[in-house]
């Protein structure tokens, strides 16, 4: 059997808008063996079954589903047009769907570990992140699902052949579902060495509260309410918070007022307070002086959870949060969790 385990992440922290993102311990999980069921012959030799978030609709044909969809990309890249015989994939996803922590990220991280692993290409992570970057376009949380931890990446600035490449319509890198028939057509190679990244530390006692409230905000509709163009102030307000804040939360004990001024935003939050009702009044009430053992509170990726930084306090501060968002009507849950420092995972046994 082989088991592969991407975490999820939380992306922006503030103001690292598609720049940084952490990995936290919630993880998508993927078994893969060969079914025993011979008397059926499943479409593209792929077999899936799922459980956990959004069971009642992911979609369980290979060509479909993300995860799958993703893996069959990266064989296709390598001339392998199914998977292989028999290929038995069995999701467990506790990941919520579309609420700002990663699902989409990790589905794609996991897809291209599988494509991978039963294709037996010997591709690195390194190169891997090129095939994920070719899906999932911006680098933040894919890269935090792949590598583990607290995470900063850019893109390369490509040559205009690369660049050609790297933004073929979405549509052409994951064709649409062809009901398990195959076009035949080689899908666009990634460039190589599309995504760079650091590590950046993390003091051990931080631990990020999710806030995740009980209905979904599209990664794609939460981009595009965003603006095209930003003035100079608003640019220079969240470069210098960003620069503080990675090292930030590397120190021990952590500065709690110099983080919570640090994971101030001006590029997406703002904007996307119309999409979650009393965002603005969450983010500007839950202070480290309101609620002692806070360092700072932000939109989890495109949200809509609040992810809150804490060192003690944790169930006080998501009952607060909770409690404001029932004003709005909206109920929630909570998790405490703490980075995957080790990234994605493929276990052979
Ligand atoms: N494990 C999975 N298997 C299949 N599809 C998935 C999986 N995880 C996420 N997805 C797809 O990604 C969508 C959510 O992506 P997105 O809007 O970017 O939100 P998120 O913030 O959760 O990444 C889901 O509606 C689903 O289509
Ligand atoms: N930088 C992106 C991150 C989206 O994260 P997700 O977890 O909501 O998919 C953005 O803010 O749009």
């Amino acid at each position: 059997m082989i088991t592969i385990k991407v975490p999820c992440s939380s992306a922006n922290i503030g103001p690292g808008f598609d720049v940084v993102g952490l990995s936290l311990s919630i993880w998508l999980t993927l078994q893969v063996t060969t079914t025993t069921d011979t008397t059926t012959t499943h479409p593209l030799n792929c077999k899936i079954t799922y459980e956990g978030e959004g069971a009642a609709h992911v979609p369980l044909n290979a060509d479909a589903n993300l995860v799958t969809r993703t893996a069959l990309y990266v064989l296709k890249c390598h001339d392998q047009r199914t998977f292989p015989a028999s290929t038995h994939v069995h999701i467990v996803n506790p990941i919520p769907l579309g609420r700002g922590l990663g699902s989409s990220g990790a589905a794609v991280v996991a897809g291209v570990l599988l494509g991978n692993a039963v294709g037996k290409l010997g591709l690195s992570k390194d190169r891997m992140m090129d095939y994920c970057l070719m899906i999932e376009r911006h680098p933040d949380n894919v890269m935090a699902a792949m590598m583990g931890g607290f995470v900063g990446s850019y893109l390369r600035e490509l040559d205009p052949v690369d660049m050609e490449r790297k933004e073929i319509p979405l549509a052409e890198v994951l064709p649409e579902p062809a009901g398990g028939v195959d076009t035949g057509l080689r899908p666009p190679e990634p460039p190589v060495g599309i995504g760079h990244y650091i590590k950046f530390g993390w003091a051990k006692e931080v631990k990020a509260v999710a806030i995740i409230p009980d209905f979904e905000v599209s990664t794609a509709t939460a981009r595009g309410v965003l603006p095209e163009v930003y003035s100079k102030k608003d640019l220079i307000f969240n470069l210098q918070r960003l620069a503080v804040l990675t090292t930030a939360l590397t120190r021990s004990p952590p500065d709690a007022e110099l983080i919570f001024q640090a994971m101030q935003d001006k590029v997406h939050q703002p904007y996307r307070k119309h999409l979650i009702p009393g965002l603005p009044e969450i983010l500007a009430s839950v202070t480290p002086q309101s609620h002692p053992g806070l360092l700072g509170i932000c939109l989890s990726g495109a949200g809509p959870t609040i992810l809150a930084l804490a060192i003690h306090n944790f169930e006080h501060i998501a009952k607060v949060i909770t409690a404001r968002f029932k004003q709005e009507g909206i109920t929630c849950r909570y998790e405490l969790l703490e980075p995957a420092y080790e990234g994605a995972q493929v276990i052979e046994s």
